[in-house]
């Protein structure tokens, strides 16, 4: 029986952090990581876009899990396609996540001039022109596209309420729950969908291949904090031992900011 390589364990503190991703996940110390900081003064207009198309429908049945980082909706609807915008190509919605922190001053893995917000939303896609299945586009160029949002601190979103019921069905690690509601994850995405910014760099977790394009969105948007507690109330795995046995609550989930190594953040707008 071929030796099953077993699972490496990963995470966001101490010594399976990422400071040692590279050692046992060698893309972590490639050249076109993410996430970055977008320094806008450095940005550049690039007035080739076309409208970015966002053709989502709400009647696909999805699964919610805790994945031990964070909570992840899978969507297995053939009808949420992505493209347009920097993309050469139709990508097609496989999940979303996202990674937040452990109060409202930080949270996000992208930053803007250095500011960090309170949690970020990504929509993963997988390039369906040019691959046969999304295990076969993680590991190539322009084999996925992430749609990006930050997310604020504010007033309460409706739409968040839709994924945060479910909750308390995930709460334990590998906790799975089935969302079967007319629920169509654009409602997700700020208003204005033509301002963002787009780059190309990698998965943000570990195996970091340099897969990903990023198109993050420039409006923020806004949850509320009691909204923001409960994205922290998941209990997921931690590095840390507790003899205590009690659950572990995860404090910041989002990997550090990484070198730009030379590349252009183009913007969408002047
Ligand atoms: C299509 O296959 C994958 C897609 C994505 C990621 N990792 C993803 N990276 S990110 N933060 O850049 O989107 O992080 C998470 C974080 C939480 C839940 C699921 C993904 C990993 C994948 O296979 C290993
Ligand atoms: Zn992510």
């Amino acid at each position: 029986k071929s030796h099953e390589s077993k699972p490496v364990a990963w995470g966001y503190e101490g010594d399976i952090g990422p400071c040692n991703w590279h050692k046992y996940f060698p893309k972590a110390g490639g050249k076109r990581q993410s996430p970055i900081d977008i320094d806008t003064s450095a940005t550049q207009y690039d007035g080739s876009f076309k409208p970015l198309r966002i053709h989502y429908d709400s009647h696909m049945c999805s699964s919610l899990t805790n994945n031990g980082h964070t909570f992840c909706m899978s969507v297995n609807s053939d009808q949420c396609n992505l493209s347009g915008g920097p993309l050469e190509d139709k990508y097609r919605l496989l999940q979303f996540h996202c990674h937040w922190g452990s109060d409202d001053t930080k949270g996000s893995e992208h930053t803007v001039d250095g500011h960090q917000y309170a949690a970020e939303l990504h929509l993963v896609h997988w390039n369906t022109d040019k691959f046969k299945s999304a295990d076969e586009a993680i590991e190539k160029n322009q084999g996925i596209a992430v749609l990006t949002a930050f997310i604020k601190a504010g007033k309460e979103h409706r739409g968040w309420n839709h994924v945060l019921s479910h909750f308390k069905d995930i709460k334990k690690v590998q906790g799975t729950s089935t969302v079967n509601e007319d629920f169509n994850p654009k409602c997700l995405l700020p208003e204005n969908q033509t301002d963002y910014w787009t780059y190309e760099g990698s998965l943000t977790t570990p195996p970091c291949h340099e897969s990903v394009r990023f198109i993050i969105f420039k409006e923020v948007v806004e949850v509320s904090s009691e909204q923001l507690a409960q994205f922290r109330s998941l209990c997921v795995c931690s590095s840390r031992k507790r003899d205590t046995g009690e659950d572990e609550h995860l404090v910041d989930n989002f990997r550090p900011i990484q070198p730009l190594n030379g590349r252009v953040v183009k913007a969408s707008f002047q």
